[in-house]
C-alpha cells in the first residue's frame, strides 16, 4: 500500500515539492511499507504532507498519516485518466461526511424508526436523500416520481422540497412499509403533495402513461428491484420531459460491478444497465459514487 502510494505521488504531489523531497520520495518506495512509515516519521519538519497536493497532515500524528495512506489511492490504468488521485470513504470519514448533512429534523425521526425495521440497509443515506432534494430544487421540479418508497425517506425529503402544487407519484408493493411512510407524510405536513400507489411500480408506470401523462415529470428517483431496473428506464424516459431527470439508486452495488469475480444475476443486471446508459444518446450521464452510487440521467 505505502509503496503503490508513494509512487502514485510522484505524479502529482511532487510537483509541488523541493528536490530534496523528491529524493526522499524516492528513496521511501523502495521500502517496505512499515519501514517507510517510520521514516516518514523520522522526517518530521522536512516537509508536510508528501503524498497528496491537497492535504495539510502533521507528521506527529502517525496514526492520521497512515488512515490517509490508506485512504487515498491513484488511479492505475495505463496513465488513461492521467493517475488522478481518489478517495475511498471509509467510516471515520463517512461520519465527518454525515456531520456535514442537514438532516430536517422529521427525516432523523423516520431514519430512527425505521433503523429497528426489516430492510432499514435499504433506506437511501442523509447525504444522498440531500443530494435528491437539490436536484429536485435546481430543476425547480413540480411533478415527481418515486419507484420504491420503503417507509419514505427518500420520498419525504422530496416531498418537502417540492412546492405546494408539487406533486409526488410514490410507488410501493408493501403496505406494511406504505402505511409508515404515509404517517410520516401527515406529521410532515406534506400529504397532500404525495400521491401513494400501492402496488408493482411497472403496473403504476404503464397507467400514468395509458392516461396521457408521458412527458410530464419532471423528476424520478428509481429505488426498488434492481432486475426490473431496465423497464423502469424505460418507462420513465417516456414520463420525464426533455431536460428533466431520472436518477438510478445502487449503480455500483456495494462495488461487485467492478468485481469480475463477482456474476450473480442481479449484478450483471445493473452492469447491464450502467452499459446501456453510458451508450444511450437519449440522455446526459453522470454516476456519482455517494450512497451505494447513483446515477443521474438527463433527458435529452
Ligand atoms: C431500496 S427500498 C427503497 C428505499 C427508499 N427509497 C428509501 O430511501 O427509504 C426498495 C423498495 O422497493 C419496493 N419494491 C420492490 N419491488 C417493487 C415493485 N416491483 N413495485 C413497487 N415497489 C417495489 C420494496 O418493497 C422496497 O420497499
Amino acid at each position: 500500500m505505502a509503496y503503490r502510494y508513494l509512487m502514485s505521488s510522484s505524479n502529482m504531489g511532487l510537483r509541488f515539492m523541493s528536490y530534496p523531497q523528491k529524493n526522499l520520495l524516492t528513496v521511501f518506495s523502495s521500502l517496505s511499507p512499515v519501514t517507510a512509515f517510520a521514516s516518514i516519521k523520522t522526517l518530521k519538519g522536512a516537509f508536510s504532507c508528501s503524498y497528496c497536493v491537497r492535504c495539510q497532515f502533521n507528521l506527529d500524528d502517525f496514526s492520521s498519516k497512515k488512515r490517509h495512506l490508506e485512504r487515498v489511492y491513484t488511479t492505475n490504468s495505463n496513465g488513461k485518466f492521467s493517475n488522478k488521485q481518489f478517495i475511498s470513504v471509509d467510516p471515520q470519514l463517512y461520519e465527518y461526511i454525515l456531520s456535514n448533512v442537514r438532516e430536517p429534523e422529521i427525516l432523523g425521526q423516520l431514519r430512527e424508526e425505521t433503523a429497528s425495521m426489516r430492510g432499514s440497509k435499504m433506506q437511501v443515506s442523509p447525504d444522498q436523500a440531500q443530494l435528491l432534494a437539490m436536484l429536485v430544487q435546481i430543476l425547480g421540479a413540480k411533478r415527481c416520481i418515486e419507484v420504491g418508497v420503503y417507509t419514505g425517506y427518500s420520498s419525504l425529503a422530496v416531498a418537502l422540497v417540492l412546492p405546494e402544487s408539487g406533486r409526488l407519484v410514490a410507488c410501493e408493493r408493501d403496505l406494511e412499509y406504505l402505511e409508515v411512510a404515509k404517517r410520516y407524510y401527515e406529521l410532515a405536513g406534506v400529504s397532500h403533495k404525495v400521491d401513494v400507489r400501492h402496488g408493482l411500480a411497472a403496473y403504476t408506470l404503464k397507467s400514468l402513461i395509458a392516461n396521457g401523462e408521458a412527458s410530464s415529470y419532471d423528476f424520478a428517483f428509481i429505488d426498488a428491484e434492481k432486475r426490473m431496473n431496465e423497464e423502469y428506464f424505460e418507462l420513465l424516459l417516456q414520463l420525464v420531459r426533455v431536460g428533466g431527470l431520472i436518477v438510478i439508486d445502487n449503480v455500483l452495488w456495494y462495488g461487485k460491478v467492478a468485481d469480475p469475480m463477482v456474476d450473480d444475476k442481479k449484478t450483471d443486471s445493473i452492469r447491464r444497465l450502467n452499459k446501456k446508459i453510458l451508450e444511450d444518446d437519449r440522455v446526459g450521464i453522470s454516476m456519482v459514487p455517494i450512497g451505494d452510487g447513483m446515477t443521474i440521467c438527463q433527458k435529452r
